[in-house]
This record gives structure tokens, C-alpha cells and sequence, in this order.
């Protein structure tokens, strides 16, 4: 047990999906999933070990934003020896070319968190996708007919931005889309020498201002839950 996770030792997988959504762990638990158990409710914030196609996988929701990601992810990787983690997430486009429910692999993360800012005494970290699961997750994907999009995203700490053009330079730089998470995810991974991925669904477009409903956020977003299930060790 740690202090926000009620799973008993060896009761998680070493390899963990992580939506952000609690929900989105119990539908995944529930519909892709064989011999699922709930070894986490503290908070709400279900967790689950299953197999899929007889490998053992965990499914942890992480909550929003990248203080809440990090609390799961430090028990996960020092409490339980998880050894992949791989973030399945909703994230907002900002590239014209890259519609509603598009994949998005995250190889690197910005960010306008001052997390990194404060750990590297004001200097910059690149948080960084590993090479193994993003080279697994990109031939996967293909292989499925699905064609992702690949590169840097934004991990931004305000999802209702005072200014609501401050994605467009992101956008100038080649930024493919905006989460939450991941920039925390990638730098915990790399301190304690763990691989880790962050996988997305396209569910709203800064460019156009197209947006899906939140029912086919929790739900309909099966294309990166395949992937992810699908390179999972
Ligand atoms: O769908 P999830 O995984 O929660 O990810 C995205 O959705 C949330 C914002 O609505 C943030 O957590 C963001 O990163
Ligand atoms: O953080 C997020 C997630 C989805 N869509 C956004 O615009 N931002």
C-alpha cells in the first residue's frame, strides 16, 4: 500500500496505462480487459490489473494536471516496481492538419509548468518520450492502418488560459498538440530509469474550435487504448 494507492504488493503489473480520467481506467478495465480486478478506489481514482491476450496490464487513473500525474507515478515506479508507463490521454490540436480523434505520440514534451524550472535551478530539462515504447507504439500503430502524428507536444498547467492566443506561438514552433501530464511523466520516468510514453486522442481543436463530447472522450478514443494494450510487455 502507499499512501494513495490501496493495491497490495504484486497486485500491479509493470506495465500501467494512465488516463487521466478514473472512468476511462474502468471502461478499459471493463471492455478490453480479461479477469479484471479493482485494486484501487482512494480517491476515486480506480486502478485495475487484467490481462490482455494473456499479458498482465495495469490501468491507473493519474487525475489532471502534473501534480496529480506525479503523486501516482512516484508510487507506482517506487512502491509497486512498475516499469512502463504509458499515458493514454485527450489533448487539444493546435496544427491545422491534425483533426478531431487524429493519434498524437508525444516524442517530447514543453511545457509552461515551472516543475522542471524549480528542479534544474531555472535551467532547462527536455522531457523525452522513451525510444523503445515510441518506436514500438509508432510501428504498432501502422501496422493497424493508423497513421500518427508524431512529435512535440505542450504539457500547459492552465487549461483556461488568461490569454486565449497564448497557444499560437507554441503552434509557430511546431507544437503539435496541448495535455497536461506529460512533461511530468517523462521527467519521473528518466529519474528513475523507467520507460515511458505518452499516447493521445485528438479530442478538441484550438485551431478550429471543434470539440467532442465528453461521453466520446471516456468512451470512443479506441484506437490509442488498442496501441497501448497492443505493445504493452
Ligand atoms: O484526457 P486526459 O488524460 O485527462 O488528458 C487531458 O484532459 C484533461 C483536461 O480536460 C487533462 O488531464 C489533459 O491532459
Ligand atoms: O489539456 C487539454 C486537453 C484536451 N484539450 C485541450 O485543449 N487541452
Amino acid at each position: 500500500m502507499s499512501i494513495h494507492i490501496g493495491a497490495k504488493e504484486n497486485e500491479i503489473a509493470q506495465t500501467v496505462l494512465l488516463p487521466g480520467d478514473p472512468l476511462r481506467a474502468k471502461y478499459i478495465a471493463e471492455n478490453f480487459l480479461e479477469d479484471a480486478k479493482c485494486y484501487n478506489e482512494v480517491r476515486g481514482m480506480y486502478g485495475f490489473t487484467g490481462y490482455y491476450k494473456g499479458k498482465r496490464v495495469s490501468v491507473q487513473g493519474t487525475g489532471m494536471g502534473v501534480p496529480s500525474l506525479s503523486i501516482y507515478v512516484n508510487e507506482l515506479i517506487n512502491s509497486y516496481n512498475v516499469k512502463n508507463l504509458i499515458r493514454i490521454g485527450t489533448c487539444g490540436s493546435l496544427q491545422p492538419d491534425i483533426k478531431l480523434r487524429d493519434i498524437v505520440i508525444a516524442m517530447s514534451s514543453s511545457t509552461d509548468s515551472a516543475i522542471n524550472k524549480i528542479r534544474f535551478n531555472g535551467m532547462d530539462y527536455a522531457p523525452t518520450a522513451s525510444f523503445k515504447l515510441l518506436k514500438k507504439a509508432y510501428d504498432k500503430a501502422m501496422e493497424l492502418g493508423i497513421q500518427p502524428k508524431v512529435g512535440n507536444i505542450l504539457t500547459t498547467d492552465t487549461f483556461y488560459n488568461d490569454d486565449p492566443d497564448s497557444w499560437k506561438l507554441w503552434a509557430k514552433f511546431g507544437v503539435l498538440a496541448v495535455e497536461m501530464e506529460t512533461a511530468g511523466l517523462y521527467t519521473l520516468a528518466a529519474k528513475y530509469n523507467v520507460d515511458a510514453l505518452t499516447i493521445l486522442t485528438v479530442s478538441d481543436s484550438l485551431v478550429t474550435g471543434e470539440a467532442t463530447t465528453a461521453e466520446e472522450r471516456q468512451k470512443t478514443f479506441m484506437n490509442m487504448v488498442k496501441i497501448a494494450l497492443e505493445i504493452a510487455e
